[in-house]
């Protein structure tokens, strides 16, 4: 399990999902952090190894997508391995073109590539104007424009960003293709573990729940641990612990920060329940936005509880 001991230097070599061009890239550039160039990894769990392994001090990766939910290899890297946590997190829009090499027509695309999500958010366009083309997944929407820019390669048009079709060379054979022109991701610097962002009252805190073992009521156990606190939830999700078949751990974004008193009774009460818990770091919402505090739920009240108990002790005694 990841300990908070240890705090290291604030980050100054930034890491990203790459190559450049990608919205991790976008994303990370719109945090206006100032340091040495950052360096692209090819893959989520890659740009995770090089802050493990020190090769830099931070990364950012995506978490979250508004319309095909959690990205998998991101939760799960994070989960595993030598402990790490998120320090940061930062939401952008999402819009997806077709771009293709010069003189290719939209008519003529039969192989496309890239990520997955992405073709996931544009599986209607895709039903509607090219049926019958082949998707295939890169591990990046501007990989997928490099790959592109090969005439060799053997595709025909990347779903990407604009500015990474451009980098390429490449044109815009359809503009906005994505099912939902809404969408978002949600990215998240990660570090290894330090001194914890301080509270702003206006924080996330990121977990994952393993069960002691699978019965009935478990999963309410769990929930109840931040329902009786007043802790809301922002995210849950089931993933497979990678032991045998039906066995999942809880992925879970909570309203609030390690050093607000509610949260730290229902992360306390996590660690009597559970097999194990995760904790994968306290920090600023991207939105801003202050949680509703319910009433009985403030430090104040926790403090006073803490204190009446005291008296009750003594006077009993
Ligand atoms: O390939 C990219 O451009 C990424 O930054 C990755 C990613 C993702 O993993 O969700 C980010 C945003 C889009 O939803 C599609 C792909």
């Amino acid at each position: 399990m990841p300990d908070l001991a240890g705090p290291t230097d604030p980050p100054t070599s930034y890491g990203y999902l790459g190559p450049a061009g990608t919205f991790t890239h976008q994303a990370l550039l719109g945090l206006g952090l100032t340091s040495t160039e950052p360096r692209p990894y090819p893959s989520v769990p890659a740009a995770l190894h090089a802050v493990r392994s020190g090769e830099v001090d931070a990364v950012l990766v995506p978490i979250e997508n508004s319309v095909e939910g959690g990205v998998s290899a991101t939760l799960d890297a994070l989960t595993y391995g030598a402990p790490l946590v998120i320090t940061r997190e930062a939401v952008i829009d999402v819009q997806f073109d077709l771009y293709v090499r010069p003189g290719t027509r939209l008519e003529d695309v039969g192989q496309v590539i890239t990520h997955p999500h992405a073709a996931a958010q544009c599986r209607g366009w895709l039903d509607a104007h090219l049926p019958a083309a082949t998707v295939t997944e890169r591990g990046s929407t501007a990989g997928a424009a490099v790959t592109v820019a090969d005439p060799d390669s053997g595709y025909d048009a990347a779903i990407c960003a604009p500015v990474a079709g451009r980098s390429q060379g490449l044109v815009a054979a359809a503009e906005a293709i994505a099912d939902n022109p809404d969408a978002q991701t949600r990215f998240v610097l990660v570090s290894r573990p330090g001194e914890l962002p301080p509270r702003t009252g206006r924080d996330k805190t990121t977990l994952v729940c393993f069960m002691r073992r699978d019965r009935s009521g478990a999963l309410l156990e769990i929930l109840d641990q931040f329902a009786s606190r007043g802790v809301n939830l922002c995210r849950i999700e089931s993933r497979p612990t990678r032991t045998t078949l039906g066995s999942y751990c809880f992925s879970i974004d909570a309203e609030g920060h390690l050093d607000d008193a509610r949260l730290a009774e229902a992360v306390m009460g996590l660690h009597r329940i559970c097999q194990a818990v995760v904790f994968l770091g306290s920090y600023t919402r991207a939105d801003e936005v202050a949680p509703t505090v319910a009433a009985g739920h403030a430090d104040d009240d926790y403090a006073e509880a803490v204190a009446w108990l005291a008296s009750l002790r003594r006077s009993t005694r």
